[in-house]
């Protein structure tokens, strides 16, 4: 290997001095070579600060009788190269104090050196001041390195170049790869980010629990519920209904296990890498530092799915599969979405409010064909053909149905029923709620899906009914009155809201920032209300509604509940008492029990024979029981929600239930009357005490409207008395204006100078509020005087010019004139 040898060198002077001591110490050496060709491979020694003196190796070859400068390797010395010269240093110096203990013990022995001429010891962490900078930077590294070097006989500074360079990539790769990756992702990668505020972050956190990455993960993030914490996406788990959980958490079941909380994990804050479909995806879950302290918690996160490639077609299919997961959790239910108002916020939202297990319509005890119309009705609405057809037609695609009768017959349930029937999910307001204002209702209806269920409360609430107290309480009633339950009728005909308001109906406009009807109305079916839903209104009152609420558009099919029947006390008996599908307990598997199979078989088949034989018994037994119970309880009475409470304390027993029928019947009965009895006599004491404070007040505005007459009478005296005396007063002054006026003539006629002095007077004693006499002129100057006054004044002066030269009201000037002058003395105009 050749080496390539530099031209010129530059020792330290120390280093010459040393060399040149060698050299004349050891003349038994031919040459210094050793030391030479050392100094001359390494040319750069470091900076210390002193006069460098340059030696050339021609120079030094020349000294030593050389003519070819050797290689270094023929000189048996070989030392790395090194770029770095506090390594370069250090290792010269060592190299050098090598050499001169070998020079030496080829040295014979010579008499001890003088204290001048003696070698110095080389300390070689003193002299280098990078190894005061590693130590500024590394506190301690010089201690550290001597001792390593002293004890494990390891050169530390021989690894510095590989820390250091080490150190400046992983610092440069702090500083690049963000911004490296980013640009990766900007185009070579497909990202999709996850609103936390949205129902996908709850779909797809609960499909992220599911997967292998999340459960292997290291670090990772453990729920009981995975949903968002925005509160309006919030659902507890708990809330839902669920076959398998209906016992309490931490409870026993009848199994005696303790039902537990599932955990679900997922990977915590980082990226985290998987397969999914032989694609690289990464999940990254970040922290939202920006306003944390306002945020929820899943808010403060921010999660995205990335993958290589510009095609995000894979994240696609991830979270369609993410959503249909969590779809398919929900498919035997009804969802059941509430509008409230944020809290701490006044906007109106959908907040899911629980999923419950499908009612079937079968237990919504209805008349048979009132349930079948309103099935094929609804079916044929949802047909896509039938969309079509109201398109085509411009006939606004809506429909609605009204449902009407007492409290506890059954209003409710057939909306869920049907809602999940048709596999949709339902929206409740309540008309009655706080939050339901117009512009409150007006957004909610804006946020619907196209196929839903809107159940609307309670629309006989406050602000769209017309009260007893209006006197129009039979509007509707008339109509209705002859409906028998569960009769469908045809809504209530009319074009036009204006058109079919029933006589003395009044549509309320706005009721105390509440919602109007006509408000209402315009959600239900304006311009810009949703199309596809079905709108299902309740109402305990129908005959309080507004007639164009119910006209068809609005309202296209109307059941009536009503207070049960023998039948349907009968089918509420047998619907409770019943045995279904999954009452009982899980049977035992018998495979446990038999090890012959076919021993086994037949015991099945005989357990599932005696089931089912015990199951026609108690159906027999219960039909009959039915019918017994439904003879005990009267007609028309009791609404079915009330037998079904009834019903529902002797669950175990249809018997007990039958045998304490009657006395339920007195009991209710009884009851009711008390009810009833306190009801009234609350409504009379409310009645009376109304009644004492109307009283009161219409007593309180007699005595203030006397007191008034009385003040306005005594107003009316003292003014036509002040008008008397001015009267007086104007006429004495008029017949001495006369006999002023006869005087003035006769001096007139003399000079017609007299007269403009006497009109300057009379300006400047107007002026100056004298209270002297003036001329018919002269009044008028004065009034045209005032005229000059600001425009209100002047107005008003004019007029009184006008009168003034009409001569129509003299008196009345005189009298303005000398209230002017009292008056407005101070202000200067004259007149007020
Ligand atoms: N016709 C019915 N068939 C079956 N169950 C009924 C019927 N009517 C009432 N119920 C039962 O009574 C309870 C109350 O019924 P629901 O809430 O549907 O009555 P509602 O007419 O909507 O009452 P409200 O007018 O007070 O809202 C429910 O548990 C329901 O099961």
């Amino acid at each position: 290997m050749d080496w390539p040898l530099p031209t010129s060198v530059t020792p330290s002077p120390t280093e010459s001095r040393r060399i040149d001591r060698v050299y004349n110490s050891h003349p038994h050496l031919s040459s210094p070579l050793p030391c030479l060709s050392y100094l001359a491979f390494f040319p750069s020694p470091c900076n210390t600060g002193q006069t460098k003196t340059h030696l050339t190796l021609p120079h030094i070859f020349s000294r030593s009788g050389f003519p070819n400068p050797p290689r270094p390797h023929q000189l048996g010395v070989y030392m790395p190269f090194s770029p770095f010269p506090l390594y370069h240093h250090h290792h010269r110096l060592q190299t050098m104090d090598r050499l001169l203990s070998t020079l030496n013990t080829m040295t014979p022995p010579s008499p001890p050196p003088s204290s001048e001429s003696a070698i110095p010891t080389i300390d070689p962490i003193i002299a280098a001041p990078q190894t005061v900078l590693l130590d500024f930077f590394f506190p301690g590294f010089s201690v550290f390195s001597t001792a390593v070097q002293k004890y494990l006989h390891i050169d530390l500074n021989l690894y510095i170049p590989l820390v250091l360079l080490c150190g400046g990539l992983t610092f440069a790769w702090q500083y690049f790869s963000e911004y490296l990756w980013s640009k990766v992702e900007e185009y070579l990668m497909s990202v999709v980010d996850i609103r936390t505020d949205d129902e996908i972050y709850n779909m797809l956190m609960s499909w992220v629990a599911s997967q292998r990455f999340a459960q292997g993960a290291r670090r990772f993030v453990v729920n009981t519920n995975l949903s968002s914490r925005s509160w309006f996406l919030y659902r507890w788990d708990d809330d839902d209904e669920d076959d398998d959980d209906t016992v309490p958490e931490g409870e026993e079941d009848y199994s005696g296990k303790k039902k537990k909380k599932a955990l679900a994990y997922t990977p915590t804050f980082g990226s985290h890498w998987f397969w999914y479909k032989n694609r690289l995806l990464i999940f990254r879950r970040t922290q939202n530092t920006n306003n944390s302290g306002f945020l929820t918690a899943s808010e403060k996160e921010e999660i995205s799915i990335s993958c290589f490639g510009r095609n995000p077609w894979v994240l696609k299919e991830l979270l369609h599969e993410a959503r249909a997961a969590y779809m398919r959790r929900d498919e035997a239910k009804t969802l059941i979405y509430r509008g409230t108002t944020r809290s701490g916020s006044s906007e109106p939202t959908w907040q899911r409010s629980m999923a419950r297990t499908t009612r079937p319509f079968s237990t919504v005890i209805l008349n048979e064909k009132v349930k079948k119309d309103l099935i094929d009705d609804v079916t044929d609405y949802l047909d896509p053909t039938t969309r079509r057809w109201y398109s085509n037609r411009g006939i606004p695609y809506r429909r609605g149905y009204l449902l009407h009768g007492p409290p506890g017959t059954g209003k409710s349930s057939l909306s869920l029923a049907l809602a999940g029937f048709f596999k949709m999910r339902i929206y409740i307001v309540s008309l009655s709620s706080v939050a339901a204002n117009e512009e409150n209702l007006a957004s909610l209806f804006a946020e619907l899906p196209r196929r839903c269920v809107v159940l609307l409360e309670d629309i006989d609430s406050a602000g769209l009914t017309h009260t007893r107290e209006d006197g129009s309480t039979e509007v509707v009633q008339a109509d209705n009155s002859d409906m028998v339950p569960g009769q469908l009728t045809p809504g209530e005909g009319s074009s036009s809201s204006g058109s079919s308001k029933a006589p003395g109906a009044t549509i309320v406009t706005q009721t105390n920032g509440r919602l109007s009807l006509s408000g209402l109305l315009n959600i239900l079916d304006g311009v810009a209300s949703q199309e596809g839903r079905v709108l299902i209104m309740t109402t305990n009152h129908v005959e309080k509604l507004d007639k164009a609420l119910i006209r068809p558009g609005r309202v296209d099919m109307i059941v009536k509940f009503d207070k049960a029947d023998t039948d349907m006390t009968a089918a509420i008996f047998r619907a409770i008492f019943a045995p279904l599908e999954g009452d009982e307990a899980p049977v035992k598997r018998i495979d446990e029990k038999y090890a012959d199979l076919a021993q086994a078989l037949e015991a099945e088949r005989k357990e599932a024979a005696e089931r089912e034989r015990k199951k026609e018994e108690t159906l027999a037994r219960v039909e009959v029981l039915a019918s017994q119970f439904a003879e005990k309880i009267p007609a028309h009475e009791f609404s079915p929600a009330e037998i079904q409470g009834f019903l529902l304390k002797h669950k175990r027993s249809p018997e007990a239930a039958v045998e304490g029928a009657e006395q339920w019947v007195l009991d209710a009965r009884k009851e009711k009357k008390e009810k009833e009895l306190k009801e009234a006599e609350e409504k009379r004491k409310k009645e009376e005490k109304e009644k004492n404070e109307k009283e009161e007040k219409e007593k309180k505005e007699k005595e203030e409207k006397e007191e008034e007459e009385e003040k306005k009478k005594k107003e009316e005296r003292e003014t036509k008395k002040s008008s008397k005396r001015k009267s007086k007063k104007s006429s004495r002054r008029k017949s001495k204006k006369e006999s002023d006026s006869e005087s003035s003539d006769s001096s007139s006629s003399d000079s017609g100078s007299e007269s403009e002095a006497s009109g300057a007077e009379t300006k400047k004693r107007s002026k100056s509020g004298e209270k002297k006499d003036a001329t018919t002129k002269s009044e008028a100057k004065s009034a045209a005087v005032v005229v000059e006054a600001p425009a209100g004044l002047k107005r008003e002066a004019s007029s009184r010019t006008v009168v003034a030269e009409e001569g129509k009201a003299k008196i009345q000037t005189d009298a303005a004139v000398e209230d002017g002058k009292q008056q407005g003395a101070d202000s200067g105009y004259g007149t007020p």
